[in-house]
């Protein structure tokens, strides 16, 4: 099955993480070949936790001092709120690194904007204040810094992306039926209506998201069955998830476990 997505049912949690290690390591290795750096991006919800084991976080080939980490999706919160992306990929990978680890390069959100005057000696705005797309030119310019002018790479290349998928079959903040969908211009774009709360976020668009050379989705648990079948046996229109399998193909991996692919007909491999 050429230009199809992989689709791993693994048999446990702990293999599902074995083996995302492995895929990372693997991707790390070949972007430090192709230009010494290891551009990744990494999405919220459960993603993390498959961050958290030694597998990774004690693996004596990671070369943490050569990564540039960015968020896939990131909401509209301070840095250390608890619903903070960012705060779950400290909490969940950066912590439990080995004290005398290196530290990867990791481009958070701009908090001041979340401050009233953009002073983050202010009180933090109400809600309905936040400049979500300020937000966004901010992060989309820490895209540029690191992956080149705008007009002189039309998209940014990501060397490894690791992506959720939600219940509706959400990726990034990139909702079913959403005009964000369409976007074809930022790299970095804001949502202000977010059905997945917090509602302002700002997420990767699609086109980013499909130019990615290797694009891994993490979905595991009996809560994904139903959006699994919608997504590789119905191939749903208009899924965001679906928009990624079709515009990437076969850059695309699922690490799902078998309480997750129950029911779907779609070939799985039990192991990498
Ligand atoms: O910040 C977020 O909310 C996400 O990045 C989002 O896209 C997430 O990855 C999916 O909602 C899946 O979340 P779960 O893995 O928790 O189901």
């Amino acid at each position: 099955m050429i230009n199809h997505p992989t689709l791993y049912s693994f048999p446990t949690s702990e293999k599902l993480s074995e083996s995302l290690a492995s895929t990372i390591i693997t991707a790390q290795d070949a972007a430090l070949k192709r230009h010494n750096t290891f551009r990744i991006a990494v999405s919220g919800g459960s993603l993390p936790q498959y961050l958290s084991s030694p597998h990774l976080t004690q693996n004596p080939s990671l070369k943490l001092d050569k990564w540039e980490v960015f968020y896939a999706d990131e909401r509209c919160v301070p840095n250390s709120d608890p619903e903070s992306n960012n705060k779950a990929f400290e909490d969940k990978f950066l912590n439990l690194l080995s004290a005398d680890s290196p530290r990867p390069t990791v481009h958070k959100l701009n908090e001041d904007y979340l401050h009233e005057d953009n002073d983050p000696s202010k009180p933090l705005r109400a809600v309905e204040d936040i400049p979500t797309q300020d937000i966004s030119d901010d992060y989309e310019q820490q895209l540029v810094r690191v992956f080149a002018a705008k007009d002189s790479v039309k998209l940014p290349i990501f060397d490894l992306l690791l992506l959720g998928c939600g219940p509706d079959g959400h990726t990034c903040s990139l909702f079913p039926g959403h005009e964000l969908l369409r976007e074809d211009v930022a790299w970095v774009a804001p949502i202000e209506d977010s059905p997945k709360p917090p509602p302002k976020r700002i997420t990767l668009t699609m086109p980013v998201v499909t130019h990615a050379l290797r694009i891994v989705f993490v979905a595991a648990g009996a809560g994904k069955q139903g959006i699994l079948k919608q997504i590789f046996d119905k191939e749903e229109e208009g899924l965001p998830c679906v928009l990624v399998n079709k515009g990437a193909g076969e850059k695309v991996a699922w690490f799902c476990d078998e309480a997750a692919t129950g029911g779907v007909e779609y070939p799985v491999k039990s192991s990498l």
